[in-house]
């Protein structure tokens, strides 16, 4: 019965075109060669097949890429049972508890994203100090900031003062570890997919070092968890002066075993590196696209400016930075996803179906090709070209359109920075699009009308941004990228 079902998963797999290799050594190699070259690949077989499906070699298996805004849909849509995210990001998931019941990501999508409003001067002021503190800017001097590490120091403060408080969330040693943790998943991950799947297991615990990252995690939050776990049993789950933060909106919802300092810390760090990384190479991407392109500089201090005048520093004022918010989004669209993102994996035995007739097969993983969405002139015109307020024109233009039209016929707007589409993924699409989007908004667009109000900023080489980094189909803004900052004068 396997052999006649490994027959038939093969017919289906190979219904569908491959593009680079198909033999078996040199679909290997292919599997090597995409490690530098994914980019090509994927752009050459999205021009091949715009609406249609193929598969690429991986150094052990093949990926489906999935192309055209129909089919993105389908698998954005397609059921947890059929198409898998956790087992999709396999390498890096961090035990099955974290897999199975996430509920985080509830905690996320609810409590955290409804309490922004209320947080904000608490986000705002971490702002501040973090830039205060980190750029350390003197008189009217240009100094030189590599833009990478700088981003992630300021966000992993700003993140965690929503996640945790102060004073927590300005230890250094806590923070390094958090973007620590992360790199070492990402890294061991890296390197386990080097080797075969069924060797995996055995030489997994000698490459990743995420379970020191994770000792030392629960040596900063353990007393903190503690502590917080002993007030809700003595006082109740709404004991006066509780703080409104993440381990309170986790803890309303945590049951059972999760009600530990251990398992609290894994949730405490699932959340950080879904949220820093991210978070720091949008900012990142953004800063090396400002310096790029000066003239966006002063249009979003003016917006900026006079919006402050109208409302002061809220959560809802962001709403009205339009200019900012279309910077934002422009600068995800050219750089903010590699060329395949939403990875997931085949979990049901018939494979999966899209309407086009195509169907993966069972245990296949299959992603979509997003980067060359966001570089389709059917999508956007001129899509290579960096035009920061092309969203901004867009949303002042239906708002004049709906204030012609005297039945008022409101369309909400859909191109905001958090709005997600089948031919915008930087937070994926469907069912597993991000849940921390709303936050990350927030954040990323609060600060950017600080750095805009308060710092010049120019490229170190004029009108150039430095070159982004290319690993398989992982592509991040350069980390020694520098841009110079100066108080505004
Ligand atoms: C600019 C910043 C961010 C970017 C670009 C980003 C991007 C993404 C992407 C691409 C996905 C996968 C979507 C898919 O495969 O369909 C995702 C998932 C996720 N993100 Fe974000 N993210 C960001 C910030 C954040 C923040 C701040 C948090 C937490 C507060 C967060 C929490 C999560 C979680 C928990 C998931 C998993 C969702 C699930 O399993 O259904 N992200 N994010």
């Amino acid at each position: 019965v396997s052999l006649r079902k490994a027959l038939h998963d093969n017919k289906l797999a190979t219904a569908i075109p491959v593009v680079g290799s198909s033999g078996f050594f040199s679909s290997y190699w292919d599997g090597y060669k995409y490690l530098a070259h994914a980019t090509e690949l994927i752009q050459a077989g999205y021009d091949q097949y715009p609406n249609g499906i193929f598969r690429v070699a991986q150094l052990f298996h093949w990926d489906y890429i999935v192309c055209g805004n129909k089919l993105v849909g389908e698998l954005g849509n397609a059921p947890e049972s059929v198409l898998s995210f956790s087992e999709g990001v396999e390498e890096l998931t961090m035990g099955r508890a974290i897999a199975t019941n996430a509920y985080h990501i509830h905690a996320i999508r609810t409590s955290l994203t409804r309490n922004l409003h209320r947080c904000f001067p608490d986000v705002r002021d971490e702002i501040v100090c973090a830039f205060d503190d980190i750029l350390q800017l003197q008189g009217s001097e240009w100094k030189a900031v590599t833009v990478l590490p700088t981003s992630m120091a300021i966000v992993a403060r700003v993140s965690n003062r929503l996640f945790l408080g102060l004073p927590l969330c300005r230890d250094k040693a806590y923070l390094q570890n958090n973007i620590k943790f992360t790199l070492d998943v990402f890294q061991s991950a890296r390197r386990i997919n080097l080797w075969p799947p069924s060797m995996r297991p055995f030489v997994a615990p000698f490459i990743s070092s995420k379970d020191r990252s994770f000792d030392a995690a629960l040596k900063f939050l353990g007393p903190l968890l503690e502590e917080r776990l002993a007030k809700e049993n003595e006082l109740g789950p709404d004991w006066p002066g509780k703080p409104n933060d993440l381990i309170s909106w986790l803890l309303e919802i945590a049951e059972g075993d999760e009600r530990t300092a251990p398992a609290l810390t894994l949730r405490l760090l699932s959340t950080n590196m879904a949220a820093i990384h991210t978070s720091s190479m949008a900012f990142t991407n953004a800063l090396l696209d400002l310096a790029a392109h000066p003239e966006f500089l002063l249009p979003m201090r003016e917006e900026v400016e006079r919006v402050l005048r109208e409302e002061g520093w809220t959560k809802a004022a962001l709403n009205s930075m339009a200019k900012i918010d279309s910077f934002f989004r422009e600068s995800q669209r050219l750089n903010g996803t590699g060329p395949v993102g939403m990875m997931r994996r085949v979990i049901a035995k018939e494979g999966f179906q899209f309407s086009n007739g195509a169907v993966v097969p069972y245990g296949a993983f299959v992603a979509v090709a997003s980067r060359p969405a966001h570089y389709d002139s059917a999508n956007y015109d001129n899509p290579a070209v960096f035009d920061g307020f092309r969203f901004s024109r867009e949303r002042e233009a239906q708002k004049m359109d709906v204030d012609s039209t005297k039945e008022g016929d409101l369309q909400p707007f859909k191109r905001h920075m958090i709005s997600t589409a089948v031919d915008h993924l930087p937070f994926g699409n469907g069912k597993h699009a991000c849940p921390g989007r709303f936050f990350a908004a927030t954040e990323l667009k609060a600060m950017l009308a600080h750095t805009v109000m308060n710092y010049d900023i120019k490229a170190e080489v004029e009108g150039v941004r430095p070159p982004n980094k290319v690993y398989g189909s992982v592509i991040t803004p350069n980390a020694t990228g520098k841009v110079l900052f100066r108080k505004r004068q």
